[in-house]
């Protein structure tokens, strides 16, 4: 298979264009995300909020052009095999001393997969795994990775000040030193009366980390051999002067932030693998993929969850099954126990209540990528011709999307390693978490005396409703609110994703019932009003969810607005208003000044 010599021109020049795409990918998508800093300074919210939009297509636009140029240039797609081994091991030495390597490769993948026939790419062009290391890849730059300063417990306050003015922010703080304050005694407490040891420093990624209407510093402190992960989120005040809001501490703070249910963050970097490495440190339970699709580079996120996928096939050996809670009437949803996701394919027929088509629901999906999913929507990872081995699916499995989805399902021997595969046209993946139904559920076979499940039941109910409220702020509206249609996540937040029936809250009309006019109308148990197909009623809610008397009264006790149209109508007013509302990702109890 290795090429003994590299003798094509045209092979060198193949591998040259391709580098040349990708490098403009790169700086394209950097500078976009640098800019982030300026739109923060300025308070350019829309402007944020429409870069983190349209980020998300650059991956796709490069690799159309960049295939374009290659078929114009070198009619690339018509070359050998002999040619295209070439390209593979020119681009390999055009990697070297590359400090995107990883991600080079993955448009490799992307721009051969695109022009070259599946059969003939199989796995010898494309980078099944790195060929190229990530490690110690030094920056030449002015910036570091990240910066590293030394304080003692005598200079702490001023040694925070430098971190701070080092990121150079071009707004005013309305009062930095008393931040500095509380973000010294924060760190002071999480220290403790420990000894410092030689090594006592600050680490901080000398990118900033920016989201909607926050700027984020992430670092960890060391002392001996402990690490305490940080993060000090930057907020405009009410007078649109810099604050610091909180300091979170921990993996789990960190973890809320770098959640897969929140919108991608724009951080301007030159060596992201070393970014990826650092926020491991910070985070060792969050996988590598994650950490990618966080920073906005969602291609790497999909490369690397994929080839996690299959070597978790290789070790372990339970089946793919229909997974548990009630069935969805246009997804079909499995998953295989030991793996914490779930894979769900829109099904072919649908009961007609459900008036959509695959192309709707797509457009559903994609608009819930492009939005802030301010931590109440799963993110997902859309696939097409996932290959998986059929000895691997339950038999049961197989039959749902036999008669549910068969336009989805091809299942032959595709690479010709005498095993059948199970070839899924289209699918989405996503964090597999407990339908909030069954969690219910558990709480409620508990009985109504245990003390504990009644307190769970309070707990979610009171989450739930605080998900739909941070949904409503975000300008979405859920369509079905069913409990099953929302999941639990591991640190307990309820998180929704259900999204076919999912719309703009500034598109839908918030209506009060009417009142019956006659007899008749009232007596009747039709609906016998005129319904838009955006109307929503939202005193009608009560009765789908809230039979269980322990729901109804934590519900009532918190959340009793969300049954009255005027609270959605104030909500849907403000939004189109022009205001942008606020998402915290940690608790306000967390802030230095939850009032401000
Ligand atoms: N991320 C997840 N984690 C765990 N279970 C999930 C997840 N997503 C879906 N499920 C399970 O699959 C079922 C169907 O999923 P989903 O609600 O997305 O389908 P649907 O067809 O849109 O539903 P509906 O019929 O309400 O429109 C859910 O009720 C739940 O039991």
């Amino acid at each position: 298979m290795f090429p003994q010599r590299l003798d094509s021109p045209l092979a060198y020049e193949i591998a040259k264009a391709m580098m040349d795409g990708f490098n403009r990918h790169y700086r394209l998508f950097r500078s976009e995300s640098a800019r982030a800093k300026h739109r923060f300074e300025t308070a350019d919210w829309h402007g944020q909020q429409r870069a983190q939009r349209e980020r998300i297509e650059f991956y796709d636009l490069r690799v159309r052009e960049c295939s374009t140029r290659l078929e114009r240039e070198f009619k690339a797609g018509e070359q050998g095999m002999d040619v295209w081994q070439q390209v593979k091991l020119h681009y390999i030495g055009l990697l070297v001393d590359h400090h995107q390597p990883e991600l080079a490769e993955t448009f490799f993948n992307s721009v051969t997969t695109k022009m070259l026939h599946r059969s003939y790419f199989q796995n010898d062009f494309i980078f099944v795994r790195p060929a190229v290391s990530t490690e110690y890849i030094e920056n030449a730059e002015q910036r570091p990775t990240y910066r590293a300063y030394y304080p003692t417990r005598a200079t702490l306050g001023a040694v925070l000040l430098q971190l701070l003015q080092d990121f150079d922010l071009q707004r005013a703080f309305a009062d930095l030193p008393r931040d500095i304050a509380c973000v010294q005694a924060a760190l002071q407490q999480q220290l403790g009366e420990v000894t410092l040891r030689a090594n006592f420093q600050i680490q901080v990624l000398s990118g900033l980390f920016f989201r909607n209407k926050g700027a984020y510093v992430c670092g960890k402190l060391i002392n001996g051999f402990q690490e305490h992960p940080f993060a000090l989120p930057i907020l405009h005040d009410a007078e649109g002067r810099l604050v610091i809001d909180a300091a979170l501490f921990g993996e789990d703070d960190m973890l809320l932030l770098f959640s897969f249910a929140r919108a991608y963050f724009m951080v301007d970097m030159e060596i992201p693998s070393a970014y990826v490495q650092f926020l491991r440190s910070m985070m060792p339970r969050k996988p590598r993929n994650e950490i990618y699709n966080a920073l906005g580079l969602a291609k790497q996120g999909k490369t690397l969850f994929y080839r996690d996928l299959l070597q978790h096939q290789r070790h372990s050996s339970d089946k793919f099954r229909i997974a548990p809670g009630i069935k969805g009437m246009v997804m079909l949803v499995f998953d295989m126990p030991s793996f914490p996701y779930v894979f769900k394919l829109i099904k072919d027929y649908y009961p007609p209540q459900k008036d959509t088509s695959r192309e709707q629901i797509k457009a559903k999906y994609l608009l819930v990528k492009q939005h802030d999913r301010v931590g109440r929507m799963a993110d997902t990872l859309e696939y097409s011709g996932v290959a998986l081995p059929r000895a691997r699916f339950d038999d049961a499995v197989i039959a749902e999307i036999e008669k549910f989805a068969p336009s989805q399902l091809e299942i032959s021997d595709r690479d010709a390693d005498g095993q059948q595969e199970v070839v899924i046209q289209h699918v989405y993946i996503e964090r597999r978490m407990i339908p909030l139904n069954i969690y219910l559920q558990e709480a409620f076979d508990a009985g109504p005396d245990d003390r504990r499940a009644r307190a769970q039941i309070e707990r979610v109910v009171l989450e739930y409703g605080n998900a739909i409220k941070d949904l409503v702020a975000a300008n979405i509206f859920p369509g079905d609110m069913l409990w099953k249609n929302f999941g639990v996540t591991r640190h307990g937040k309820v998180v929704f994703y259900d999204y076919d029936e999912i719309e703009y809250l500034t598109d839908c009309n918030f209506r009060k019932l009417p009142q019956p006019r006659t007899e008749e109308e009232e007596m009747s148990g039709e609906i016998w009003y005129k319904v838009g197909p955006k109307d929503v009623f939202p005193e009608t809610f009560g009765p789908f969810l809230l039979g269980n008397p322990l729901v109804r009264e934590a519900f009532m006790r918190h959340h009793a607005e969300l049954l009255e149209p005027s609270f959605w109508q104030a909500h849907k007013e403000r939004i189109q208003a022009g205001y942008v509302h606020d998402v915290f990702p940690y608790e306000q109890d967390k802030r230095f000044n939850p009032g401000r």
